[in-house]
């Protein structure tokens, strides 16, 4: 299977996805890597792998366009998404995408168009399902626990959806709370976790392809 991998920042979970793949633990290749910032470390990790990436910038789109301006924001916006399907369907055309580390929202008019192409979307979301939806889950997930309002937390990969990090889960890896733990180890044991995560619910998208193909 071919795997395009979407990253904005550290590509943490992108290397955990070149090593497995690699590795053949993995049945498929990351043929292409897209970034919404020039300076995710994620593109050198990538180019270090001899992987082709793209980056694919927001305020490329913005420029120019006042911040009061919503309207004409809003326009940029569904170009961004336009165009990046049309580079993932004309020209990366991968079996799977995996969302790893990219944190711009997709919305319909990205998914639509994927989905009529029977191109699957995973998303790596740092906290259970159902809970601390969008950013900064690991910091909200850290402060409820500490606070004695969960006492477990954790990691899921998903199916995305145009609810942010709503979409059927396919892999959960859960930790318990610590009284007393920094955020920063906190933060450190859902990372380890994610990169198990990530690898296994790659593994479990390209299964259920295969399984379509049969
Ligand atoms: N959305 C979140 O962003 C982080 C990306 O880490 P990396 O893969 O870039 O190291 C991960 O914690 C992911 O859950």
């Amino acid at each position: 299977a071919s795997i395009l991998v979407l990253i904005s920042g550290n590509g943490s979970n992108l290397q955990a996805l070149i090593d497995s793949s690699k590795s053949g633990k993995i049945p498929g290749n990351i043929t292409h890597v897209v970034s919404s910032s020039s300076k995710a470390y994620g593109l050198e990790r990538a180019a270090k792998s001899s992987i082709p990436t793209t980056i694919h910038e927001l305020k490329t789109y913005y420029k120019g366009i006042p911040k009061e301006n919503k309207q004409e924001r809003a326009i940029a916006r569904s170009k961004f998404n336009q165009d990046l399907v049309e580079l993932i369907t004309t020209k990366i055309k991968p079996d799977l995408i995996v969302c790893a580390g990219w944190m711009l929202i997709l919305s319909a008019d990205f998914l639509k168009p994927l989905n009529e192409a029977n191109i699957p979307i995973i998303n790596l979301h740092p906290a259970l399902p159902g809970y601390f939806e969008g950013t900064h889950a690991i910091e909200r997930s850290w402060e409820a626990g500490q606070r004695g309002e969960v006492t477990k937390g954790g990691c899921m990969i998903h199916y995305v959806i145009e609810e942010v990090d709503m979409g059927e889960p396919l892999v959960v890896k859960e930790i318990d709370v610590i009284k007393g733990e920094t955020v920063e180890k906190w933060e450190e044991r859902i990372h380890a976790l994610e990169h198990d995560a990530i690898v296994e619910g790659t593994i479990e998208v390209i299964k259920s392809l295969n399984e379509k193909q049969e």
